[in-house]
């Protein structure tokens, strides 16, 4: 039985922090391969600034050396009113029956689906294992205990915490606002998907040459 993480984000760009995190939980969960699914440009919720094609093609530069590393592009070819995390993972434990899939997320994400923001919410969480990373300063037992739908669902093997020496301060705003002001986030992210953005004037990036 192979173990497989889901990890969903918009990567808009893909950051240094999305693979020093997909890499670390890998290690540590003994993951057999993670998947790298960017959400569509037609979802409702988020403004994302690159396209789906060029929000993939710097994933791919980026995850191209990792023998463990791949990306689906499961929800960019669903329609617009049918993308919901609920749906994914349950196209992801068909697709590997045999084997264990998690979705992994920071703990953002946890407080979001705890306070029932997410799509059936309720029988996501019910349904599925999850890997759950430190970010902003979140205590994630308290965000458990906290919300009934969370802490109901937890059996022990529900939410693996994983939050020693995984908390990095980068975000695709921070990158995006960096390129936006003149800025140079080199180094934040991939230089591959670096080297894309300049060359595409992506976020920016000309304006204020
Ligand atoms: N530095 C980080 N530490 C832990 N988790 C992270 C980090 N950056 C992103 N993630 C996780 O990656 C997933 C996707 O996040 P997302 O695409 O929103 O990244 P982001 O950098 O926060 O982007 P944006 O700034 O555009 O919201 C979420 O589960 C988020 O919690
Ligand atoms: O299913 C939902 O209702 C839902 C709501 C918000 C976010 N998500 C998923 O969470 C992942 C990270 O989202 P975000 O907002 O941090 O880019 C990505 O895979 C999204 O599709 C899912």
């Amino acid at each position: 039985m192979a173990k497989i993480g889901i990890y969903g984000s918009s990567f808009d760009p893909i950051t240094d922090a999305h693979l020093f995190t997909a890499n670390t939980v890998a290690k540590r969960c003994k993951l057999d391969k993670v998947i790298f699914l960017p959400c569509s440009s037609k979802r409702q919720d988020k403004k994302l600034y690159a396209s789906d094609e060029q929000r993939v093609k710097m994933i791919e530069l980026a995850i191209e050396d990792n023998e463990k590393f791949e990306i689906s592009d499961y929800e960019l070819n669903q329609l617009a009113w049918e993308i919901a995390t609920y749906k994914t993972m349950k196209y992801f434990r068909q697709q590997y029956r045999e084997d264990e899939v998690y979705f992994i997320m920071g703990a953002d994400l946890l407080v979001d689906i705890g306070a029932g923001k997410w799509q059936r919410a309720d029988e996501l969480i019910q349904e599925n294992k999850f890997i759950v990373m430190a970010r902003d300063g979140i205590d994630m037992l308290t965000a458990i205990s906290r919300s009934p739908i969370l802490r109901n669902a937890d059996d022990g093997q529900t939410f693996h915490l994983i939050d020693k020496g995984i908390a990095l301060e980068i975000s695709s705003t921070f990158i995006r606002e960096e390129f936006h002001v003149g800025g140079d986030p080199r180094y934040l992210l991939p230089n591959a998907a670096y080297n894309y953005i300049k060359e595409n004037d992506l976020y920016g990036y000309n304006r204020k040459k």
